[in-house]
């Protein structure tokens, strides 16, 4: 599987006192620059996959593969090569900031605590590089969340995820928080990332797994879809094929619960 950036492996879990497993044999794998989404209703474990897939927890059975080893985050090089590549961004813009921290400080946190700048002028800079990048003004930089919006949150924590560069962002319904007008400035964002973005320091986009019970943002923004039901993949393949030929009758619930999609438009 080395020629994935992060795998899961045939990865059950089981949450210490639950009597039964969470995770059933998962198996999911993401190629550099490749969109997943990842579907299924309320209690399927997709956040707990996201969990497994950043290290948070381990699993009971399989294996998380980084770049076809192991996921090893005991020591600080393994850890900085990992969050260096791999970000996540979280449903709740509210909770997901310091509301104590400068926008521009929570931006740089990861570019400080993985060591890979320290010069201020640097920091400064590329702090207004990333927010020209989720379109926000250069001096949102010196003022504190509580001063923005819910979307505008949420495009700092986009900006913090980028900060580092990472070749993956894995985000667990970073929508689903905010109001339906904001939600498609956001799906927008999302799916401009890494294309035509100074921000990201290379041509390829950034890849995405995103976790979301919304099968028409996972048509906006992703070429792959998972199903998950109870805690096992039930049908995975090319998103424009699960949506137009659904394989599993799950799928075909799911489907049948979005009263209709949106037009490809691309
Ligand atoms: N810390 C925990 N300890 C024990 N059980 C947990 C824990 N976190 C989640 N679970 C259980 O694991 C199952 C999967 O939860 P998970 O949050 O991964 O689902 P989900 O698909 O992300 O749901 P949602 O869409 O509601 O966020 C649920 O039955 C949940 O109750």
């Amino acid at each position: 599987m080395s020629e994935y950036l992060l795998a899961a492996d045939d990865v059950s879990f089981r949450y210490p006192g639950r009597g039964a497993d969470t995770l059933h044999g998962i198996t999911l794998a993401l190629r550099r620059g490749e969109r997943v989404g990842l579907v299924g209703e309320s209690g399927a474990g997709k956040s707990t996959i996201l969990k497994l897939l950043l290290g948070l927890d381990s699993p009971t059975a399989g294996a998380v593969r980084f770049r076809g080893a192991p996921l090893n985050l005991r020591d600080r090089a393994g850890l900085r090569g990992f969050r260096s590549a791999v970000q996540n961004v979280f449903q709740d813009p509210y909770g997901a900031l310091d509301p104590r921290a400068s926008v521009g400080r929570s931006i740089s946190e990861p570019l400080r605590s993985l060591g890979i700048e320290r010069d201020r002028a640097a920091l400064d800079a590329r702090v207004s590089e990333l927010l020209r990048a989720v379109d926000l003004p250069a001096d949102a930089a010196d003022r504190y969340p509580h001063a923005f919006s819910g979307g505008q949150r949420q495009r700092i924590a986009i900006a913090r995820a980028l900060a580092p560069g990472p070749q993956l962002i894995l985000a667990d319904e970073p929508v689903s928080a905010l109001d339906m007008s904001v939600r498609t400035q956001i799906i927008e964002l999302l799916r401009g990332l890494g294309r035509a973005d100074a921000a990201v320091p290379d041509d390829n986009q950034t890849g995405l797994l995103l976790v979301s019970h919304d099968l028409s943002i996972v048509a906006a923004l992703c070429d792959r879809v998972a199903v998950l039901q109870d805690g096992r993949i039930v049908e995975q393949g090319p998103t424009a094929r699960v949506l137009a030929d659904p394989q599993h009758p799950y799928t075909r619930t799911l489907l049948a619960a979005i009263p209709r999609l949106p037009r490809a438009e691309e």
